[in-house]
């Protein structure tokens, strides 16, 4: 036999895959869908033979098409994350928020990726299969990721690199997802038929910790607290604790807490469940209520110690003891109301919410679901509070958020205005460290008041506002000194301080 040429050699192959894809072409086109299958099946088959390399397929849809494939959508995301940029074909779509424009790689577009030293592909296909739904025969589009490997690698890719795809994929797309902020509030009455006690609306806040104004020591420290949390997963698990954190935002109105749950939510990416306490009716709704939250989500509870009479419960019990049988009563409070169940309810409230119902809420076993969790509760009063429902472990940091310094007022007047230093620094820094005065009132005077307002009218204007708090500050001041020297004169009576929570909130000389 005459041995082939090389040119003729390739010729004939050449011709050879012509006809193969021409009899496939013809195949596609005209054959019932069965008769397809049966011959790519058995295609497939015997270039399994040949062909060293495994494949694996990831369904948009799997069985009834109802619902999208959890797998194919991690999938997706990943590559949109990690190969978009070596993609010649894409695809662009709006997210499904509608907020920005996503890049997917296009159908039959092919992107390698490599994982520990082994190189992977991965193709976007589609097969037209038949609904069987319809009362006539349809074919309609299926479409799949298809990811080729060697199998030398097999239990490297199905194993190690699968899981890292899912995992990464799963964390893009968490972190591309709209964030939703929920509410119980009574406004937003549910239907019966519906199956979540939570209305909400999209999370749209742009407070970040950039923004917020406090000193920058202790808003690092806050920040890798936060984020340390959000890392933390596998510790958690370690050290067998629910992986949740508690955090006491307190101070007097205007000075950031609800702000700064706004910048946390935004810092981790997470959710906001606003509970309004007084519209839960008992512990068992209080308890419906935290199942239903969803992890990396903040639970928020405001003005803690106007939600419930909480402290009233206990002291109602503690007339009837002594002050050393005090801290026994508690100790044993939390464990007779659960058992009543929200029997002892507050007076002064339509809820039947207790305070063991709030403590269960925050630590009990059910608390445990879900993981990924803050509870953060806000008060203007601390002090007020009862110590069971903030000591460490349930609220395990307590940030007190004060009255504004001046690294805080830098961080206004360069959100405010764009600057970063001016002559009238050294006047304000001067006045703020002899007043107290909060970022909220310090914002609004920052705020320019009409279109001719420059940086400079607007310091000045800060400046004025700040002379005036000085001023009434130290009349009150006057007032004071007076109206103890009477007393002290008429009764021999030394002043105690009862006033002293009312002049907390207001505008004095440090
Ligand atoms: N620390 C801050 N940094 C930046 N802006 C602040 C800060 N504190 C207050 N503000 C401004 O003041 C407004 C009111 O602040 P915020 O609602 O966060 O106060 P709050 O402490 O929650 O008050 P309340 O106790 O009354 O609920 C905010 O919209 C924000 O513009
Ligand atoms: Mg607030």
């Amino acid at each position: 036999m005459v041995p082939l040429k090389m040119t003729e050699m390739w010729a004939t192959m050449g011709s050879t895959i012509a006809s193969f894809m021409f009899v496939w072409a013809i195949i596609r086109q005209y054959c019932p869908y069965e008769l397809r299958r049966f011959f790519e099946k058995y295609t497939h088959r015997l270039m399994g033979y040949f062909h060293p390399y495994i494949r694996i397929s990831f369904h948009e849809f799997v069985g009834d098409r109802l619902k999208r494939s959890e797998a194919y959508a991690a999938v997706e995301a990943y590559l949109s994350a990690n190969t978009s940029k070596s993609a010649k074909r894409l695809k662009a779509e709006m997210g499904r928020d509608s907020s920005k424009l996503v890049l997917t790689m296009d159908e039959y577009e092919r992107v390698t990726d490599e994982f520990q030293g082994v190189k992977v592909w991965w193709v976007l296909s589609k097969i037209m299969s038949p609904t069987r739904s319809m009362p006539y025969y349809q074919e309609q589009e299926k479409r799949f990721y298809k990811l080729t490997f060697h199998y030398k690698y097999r239990d490297t890719i199905t194993g190690s690199y699968l899981e890292h795809v899912m995992r990464e994929g799963k964390e893009i797309r968490l972190k591309n997802r709209q964030r939703k902020l929920y509410t119980n509030s009574p406004g937003y009455k549910w239907p019966s038929y519906k199956q979540t006690m939570w209305s909400h609306i999209v999370f749209e806040h742009p407070a970040t910790f950039d923004t917020l104004a406090m000193e920058p020591e202790k808003k690092k420290e806050i920040i890798e607290d936060l984020l340390t949390f959000s890392k933390s997963k596998d510790f958690y698990a370690r050290i067998g604790k629910a992986w949740k954190r508690g955090y006491l935002l307190y101070g007097p109105p205007g000075t950031g807490k609800s702000t700064m749950i706004a910048a946390m939510a935004n810092l981790l990416g997470y959710d906001v469940y606003d509970l309004e306490l007084t519209a839960v009716k008992d512990n068992t709704e209080l308890r419906k209520l935290l199942i239903e939250t969803t992890c990396k989500s903040i639970i928020v509870i405001e003005d803690i110690d106007c939600s419930l009479d909480l402290t009233g419960q206990r002291k109602k019990k503690s007339e009837i003891a002594s002050d050393d049988d005090l801290d026994k009563v508690n100790a044993d409070l939390g464990r007779k109301e659960a058992k009543e169940d929200g029997s002892s309810s507050s007076s002064s409230s339509s809820s039947k919410v207790t305070l063991s119902g709030l403590l269960n809420f925050i630590d009990g076993i059910w608390s445990a679901s879900g993981g990924e969790r803050l509870i953060v509760f806000t008060t203007n009063y601390v002090e007020k509070l009862d110590p069971a429902l903030i000591r460490r472990g349930r609220m395990d940091k307590h940030i007190e958020l004060s009255y504004c310094c001046f690294d805080g007022f830098k961080v206004l007047a360069k959100n405010y205005l764009k600057i970063e230093t001016h002559p009238m620094f050294d006047t304000i820094e001067k006045l703020l460290g002899q007043i107290k005065i909060t970022p909220a009132d310090v914002a609004e005077n920052l705020m320019p008041k009409s279109p001719m307002d420059d940086a400079e009218s607007c310091l000045s204007s800060l400046i004025e506002a700040l002379e005036e708090v000085k001023k009434v500050a130290a009349t009150t001041k006057v007032e004071e000194q007076k109206q103890q020297r009477i007393l002290i004169k008429e009764n021999g009576e030394i002043p105690g301080d009862r006033d002293s929570r009312s002049k907390e909130s207001q505008p004095a000389i440090a």
